[in-house]
């Protein structure tokens, strides 16, 4: 490191003093905390984005959001050039730099790093990181401290995309690495255009008349659905209502949202008798994750939801139809194409879903809890869909996959035009395009799910029929350290701390089709509790007596 390189890291940073006794974690989505201790933070991630585009020399992305939390929350993520997670070879990184006790101590974790991984700080190169945040009042202060950490290493500079949804953010690293064009202007157009091309391949377009066309959308008061309603001009052939897109009273993430409606399985503000039957949709805070739900007719509260794993069961339908309609035919034509379908679930899947999707014959795998293992795992398959139970999810198809889709769809195109084998290569490119390929997104998740059910004619209700959800109940149980708890098998067997895993094996055994796991969140300073039985009082009991459990080993006797 150059002496300009080293006064200007010691003369900014000492106006970023980290917060006290705080431990703070690179977990499951990036940094989250509260906004108020978060400075410090900002900056220093701002400073490990500069060092990320200097290493790859590529573009990378920092996104500020805290998702489904708290409005008073705020958190940071990095989008590496693929549009996808920070390598988690980073990670341990990451938390050596937030958790730096004095500005002296953070230089030379810088030095000592950029050392070893061959990262010249002498401002020989320059690096560019695209900026975002979301809507949460504490963002645009928080923004400008991840600013100052990238303006902190010399030929880094940050460009503010403004106010954007999560996925937005990582899609426009994505394209602009592979020298696309990356405006939201583009990101909706794609979608749109899209879109449309997947409804005009319809092949019952004309007997769709009855097919109701009507969505209404909770925005959960944040950013995802302000760019609804900007997506929304370019979109024909749906009516959409869109609800808490926070221009009103309603406060982020309050009693609405994604998380709410899936977790609580209760309707959300701004909902009610009015909707029943109708089709709605939740997105979280920052619009990577999405949830359909109806409100059922009585007094009752609560609303029939249709989760991220029926959402990853249409699509899966819908894909395995099209390479069917296509395999028939690859006898005809000389390309074989047989590309490999994966499907990537978590614990959190409900069981019956992960039964119905084998049963179709499908590749089902778990991975730990947490896109960056979903995606990683999704990658290796040709075209590998996944989805957590909460709504995030996308649909991957390899580059070899759309290099066999285009001839194929060419070669069609000249024996077979406008057959449903040539329409089923053009949806297979269509869905490709329609789909984020840099993780879940919310907006593009509405329209394939939305595209799919026009294509079968297909009414909410009937797509939630598909197979019914065995009853299930999450719990949280605040421990004295989370960290305690160690997990193994995809987080479904607990192996430390000992003794526990058997006492909950006991606790299982008492239960037709019972199935329960525990784990440390890495959101939130909770154990999760997750069960499920053939009854909702079953569920409901086994979460709770394992909730005591965990209590009883680890606890402060305060469970939620
Ligand atoms: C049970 C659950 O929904 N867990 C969520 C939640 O993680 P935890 O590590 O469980 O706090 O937030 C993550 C980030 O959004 C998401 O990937 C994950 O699925
Ligand atoms: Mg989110």
């Amino acid at each position: 490191m150059n002496k300009e390189q080293l006064d200007l890291l010691l003369r900014e940073s000492d106006r970023f003093p980290p917060p006290h006794g705080m431990r703070l974690s690179y977990g499951t989505a990036g940094f989250r905390e509260d906004a108020s201790v978060l400075l410090s933070t900002m900056y220093r991630v701002g400073i490990l984005a500069a060092l990320r585009a200097l290493k790859t020399e590529a573009v990378i992305g920092l996104m500020i959001t805290a998702s489904h939390n708290k409005v008073s929350d705020n958190g940071v993520k990095i989008a590496d050039p693929s549009g996808g997670m920070l390598t988690q070879e980073w990670e341990p990184f990451a938390n050596a730099l937030a958790n730096a006790p004095s500005s002296r101590d953070l230089v030379r974790l810088i030095n000592e790093f950029a050392e070893k991984e061959n990262i010249l700080l002498d401002g020989s190169k320059s690096a560019q990181i695209l900026v975002a945040r979301d809507t949460r009042p504490s963002g645009e202060v928080l923004l400008d401290a991840a600013k100052n950490g990238i303006g902190s290493i010399i030929g880094a500079v940050a460009q503010d995309m403004g106010t954007l949804t999560t996925p937005q953010l990582h899609w426009m690293v994505h394209v602009r690495n592979k020298g696309l064009e990356s405006s939201e202007l583009d990101y909706f157009n794609g979608l749109s255009n899209s879109f449309k091309w997947l409804l005009d391949s319809n092949p019952n377009n004309s007997e769709l008349n009855d097919w109701d066309n009507r969505l209404v959308v909770d925005g959960a008061n944040g950013v995802g659905g302000q760019k609804l309603e900007l997506l929304k001009e370019k979109l024909n052939g749906l009516a959409i209502e869109i609800r808490n897109s926070g221009k009103g009273e309603g406060v982020l993430n309050e009693r609405v949202g994604a998380d709410f409606v899936q977790k609580e399985k209760t309707v959300p503000c701004s909902f009610g008798s009015q909707d029943v039957g109708i089709r709605c949709v939740s997105f979280d805070g920052d619009a990577d994750r999405l949830v359909y739900f109806t409100v059922p007719s009585g007094s009752s509260n609560k609303i029939n939801l249709v989760d991220g794993d029926k959402i990853l069961s249409l699509f899966a339908i819908f894909i395995k139809e099209q390479l069917t309609i296509l395999a028939a035919r690859s006898k005809d034509t000389k390309i074989a194409f047989e590309p490999r379908l994966g499907v990537v679930q978590t614990a959190y899947a409900n069981g019956a879903s992960t039964r119905y999707l084998k049963d179709l014959g499908l590749e089902v795998v778990l991975t730990p809890t947490g896109v960056k293992y979903l995606h990683e795992k999704a990658a290796e398959y040709d075209i590998g869909i996944y989805f957590e139970a909460n709504g995030h999810g996308t649909v991957l198809f390899s580059d070899y996959c759309i290099s066999l889709l285009q001839p194929v769809s060419w070669e069609l195109s000249n024996v077979f035009a406008g057959s449903e084998t040539h329409k089923a290569a053009l949806r297979l490119l269509a869905i490709s395009k329609l789909i984020n390929q840099a993780v879940g997104d919310a907006l593009s998740g509405l329209l394939l799910v939305e595209a799919i059910l026009r294509h079968k004619n297909w009414s909410i209700h009937k797509w939630s029929e598909l197979y019914q959800d065995l009853p299930s109940r999450q719990l949280k149980v605040k421990v004295v350290d989370r960290t305690a708890v160690e997990t193994s098998n995809a987080e479904t067997k607990v192996v430390k701390p000992p003794g526990l895993q058997e006492a909950i094996d006991l606790e299982i055994a008492k239960y037709p089709q019972g199935r329960c796991f525990i784990r440390p969140s890495g959101t939130e300073d909770v154990i999760r509790v997750y069960a499920e039985a053939s009854t909702q009082e079953a569920a409901d009991d086994l979460a709770t007596s394992v909730a005591k459990l965990v209590d009883q080993f680890l606890g402060d006797g305060s469970s939620k």
